[in-house]
């Protein structure tokens, strides 16, 4: 059977005036039903790019090589009507910065009706008014809402209500994958671990698997089951949460783990260490590995070998030369 979502040496580069800037290279990666999948990494390592591409959401000068399988259906060569009708019911997107997309002068509930309305689902038997204010109550609902809100506008709600709102908007034609891309971001602390516990109960309760991006290690490792850390567009680490967080097998999701240490554990807020330097310009890497020049542990060696992802555990996978070669390495093999 078919995982929900496959992605197969995906590599995606943007044409632009400097020519190509290669956003993601070669990322193998599969997530089934019911799993939860964090994406880490610095600004501009390619989470983004990497999930809209699950729904081709790239724009136009992105030019995408691989496989995006969801279902064993690729995205890539989808009709248009056949994208039409992946999207939304098929897997949905919680954007960056989602709650300041709500259409100020729209009530909640009209906002939350649009989707049902156009492509069916959250249980409206049909687009009826009554069937659809129905589904809308039910939906504000599962997301820990009143139905009272679906009257109030955009402005009367906090950030957390309205980022749950945002969330409901996803789940309301019923998809069976939904990528969350840095959906606590602006939300107080209290908040953020309010909306992390509710994307989990929802992957819980309905089985939808769940794709959720951050910069910050320690909100994905609440939430997701396995953690996959990309830098310079590349896979450099992916395992179990608790594997890659605190027994990190490449230098840079250790210096990711330690930047952002776990919420709540006071001792390791004490001494949050700050990642030296900056990500490399993609469309100017260095050779080697990419993380090399910030890397605390590099040699020589690493100067260069661009190491691909080598087997650190049973399901525990980095591209680091210091991970012992013993075992055969895994590129091209969906993990
Ligand atoms: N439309 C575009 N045209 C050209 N280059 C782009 C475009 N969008 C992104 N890039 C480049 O692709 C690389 C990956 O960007 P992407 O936004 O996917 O990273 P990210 O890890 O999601 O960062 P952030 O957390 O800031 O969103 C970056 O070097 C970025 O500058």
């Amino acid at each position: 059977m078919s995982a929900l979502l496959e992605l197969r040496d995906l590599t995606i580069d943007y044409r632009s005036r400097r020519g190509l800037v290669p956003a993601v290279r070669g990322v193998n990666l599969t997530l089934e039903a019911g799993q939860t999948l964090g994406m880490a990494g610095e600004s501009g390592c390619g989470k983004s790019t990497l999930a809209m591409s699950v729904l081709r959401l790239l724009p136009k000068t992105a030019v995408i090589g691989g496989e995006v399988l969801l279902d064993g259906e690729d995205v890539r060569t989808m009709s248009w009507g056949r994208l039409r009708a992946v999207r939304w019911a098929g897997a949905s997107v919680v954007f960056q910065g989602a709650m300041h997309a709500l259409n100020p002068v729209l009530r909640i509930g009209d906002q939350l009706a649009e989707p049902i309305t156009l492509h069916g689902g959250a249980g409206a038997k049909s687009n009826s008014p009554a069937d659809v204010q129905r589904a809308v109550g039910e939906l504000l609902e599962r997301v820990g809402l009143p139905r009272r809100h679906a009257k109030a506008y955009p402005h009367e709600l906090s950030g957390g209500q309205k980022q749950r709102v945002m969330i409901a908007m996803a789940l309301a034609c019923g998809p069976r994958l939904v990528i969350a891309d840095e959906p606590t971001t602006a939300l107080d602390v209290m908040v953020q671990a309010q909306v992390l516990t509710l994307l989990g109960e929802l992957v819980r309760e309905s089985g939808i698997g769940l794709m959720m991006i951050s910069h910050d290690l320690s909100v994905l490792a609440q939430t997701c089951q396995r953690l996959a850390v990309m830098y310079a567009g590349r896979m450099v680490e992916l395992g179990p949460s608790a594997q890659v967080m605190h027994e990190s097998a490449h230098p840079y999701s250790k210096a990711l783990a330690a930047a952002f240490p776990t919420v709540g554990d006071p001792a390791s807020r004490m001494a949050p260490q700050g990642l030296p330097g900056d990500p490399p310009d993609p469309t100017n890497l260095p050779s080697g590995c990419p993380f090399h020049p910030r890397c605390p542990v590099s040699t020589v060696e690493c100067e260069g070998t661009d190491v691909l992802l080598r087997q650190a555990g049973p399901e525990h996978q980095a591209a680091c030369v210091r991970v012992p070669e013993s075992v055969a390495e895994t590129a091209g093999e969906p993990v």
